[in-house]
């Protein structure tokens, strides 16, 4: 069986305080963007989880969907599997994509394997692998709060709406940068921001990782203002970098001038 696991962006992100567990409670609107890995999982003699596509760094025996299988392994009687990842979506660029991988090794599973689990179920599960992990379980917008794994329902479509997304080929780790912020808590409500027309947003929906990393990265805030110039409706960083995307009313072919970077774009579902 086989799933494309697609990443995610930020539409606005407050990171509002340090909770006492070290991590931070945030409130974001997560959209899913069609950029995506592939993973399959077939029934094997023995476990094995190989990969092809971008290098992965670390070890692959710790690998997010070698975690997922071992996870559920714990508490099923999970046959051996063959799994392989091709990893397409870039690493440390604030999509998610790790988180992503692990979710959909867990639905694969529960598929392939019949275990019944439910909805609330697998995310309870996603939770101990990832902050990002459980979104990806529904993988529809949602409202998030507390480490970014409670969600609400919230009254947003960009259908149709073209994505840009720019990698600058730059590494952020996730820790670093939450380590990098002070928390504040803000006078916006995100929920009612994201109400307003999407040309208002820029002055409303802001992600509060930008401040510190666009001081010490200015490739970012220079690709937010080229979006911008090239008629973006709206445009951020997503998560904690280094990936900064483009809403715009249609799909622009935008390859060239970005060229040194890696470039994905498609249509917001
Ligand atoms: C930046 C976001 O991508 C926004 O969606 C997420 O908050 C990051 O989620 P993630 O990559 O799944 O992060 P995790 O693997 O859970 O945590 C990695 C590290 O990031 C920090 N972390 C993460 C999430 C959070 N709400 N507060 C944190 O302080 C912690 O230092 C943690 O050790
Ligand atoms: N399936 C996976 N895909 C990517 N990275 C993985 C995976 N499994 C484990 N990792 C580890 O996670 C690290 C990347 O985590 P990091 O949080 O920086 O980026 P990410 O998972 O791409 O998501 P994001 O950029 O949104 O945080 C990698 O350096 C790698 O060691």
């Amino acid at each position: 069986m086989v799933a494309f696991a697609n990443a995610k962006i930020n539409i606005g992100l407050q990171i509002t305080e340090k909770r006492p567990d070290g991590f931070h409670n945030i409130a974001s609107c997560f959209y899913p963007v069609g950029w995506s890995d592939v993973v399959e999982i077939i029934r094997a003699t023995e476990f094995s989880f190989s990969s092809s596509g971008i290098d992965i760094p670390g070890d692959p025996a710790k690998n997010l969907c070698v975690k997922a299988y071992e996870l559920l392994k714990a508490d099923f009687d999970l046959p051996p599997v063959a799994m392989h990842l091709l990893k397409i979506v870039p690493i440390g660029a604030g999509m998610g994509g790790g988180s992503s991988d692990a979710a959909f090794v867990l639905k694969l599973l529960n598929d392939t394997f019949k275990l019944a689990l439910s909805t609330t179920a697998l995310q309870n599960y996603a939770r101990r692998l990832g902050s990002d992990c459980a979104f990806f379980i529904e993988n529809q917008p949602q409202f998030c709060s507390e480490k970014g794994d409670q969600f609400e329902d919230i009254s947003l479509s960009l259908k149709g709406k073209g994505i840009v997304l720019v990698y600058p080929n730059l590494h952020i780790s996730t820790a670093e940068a939450y380590a990098g912020v002070v928390p504040q808590k803000t006078e916006v409500d995100l929920r009612e921001a994201l109400q307003r027309p999407i040309e208002e947003w820029r002055h409303w929906v802001k992600n509060d990782f930008e401040n510190g990393l666009f001081q010490k990265y200015p490739v970012l805030p220079q690709i937010k203002a080229q979006l911008y110039e090239v008629g973006a409706l709206y445009a951020s960083m997503t998560g904690s970098g280094s990936t900064v995307f483009g809403i715009f009313e249609k799909v622009p072919d935008l390859q060239n001038i970005f060229s040194p970077y890696t470039v994905w774009n498609g249509e917001l579902t």
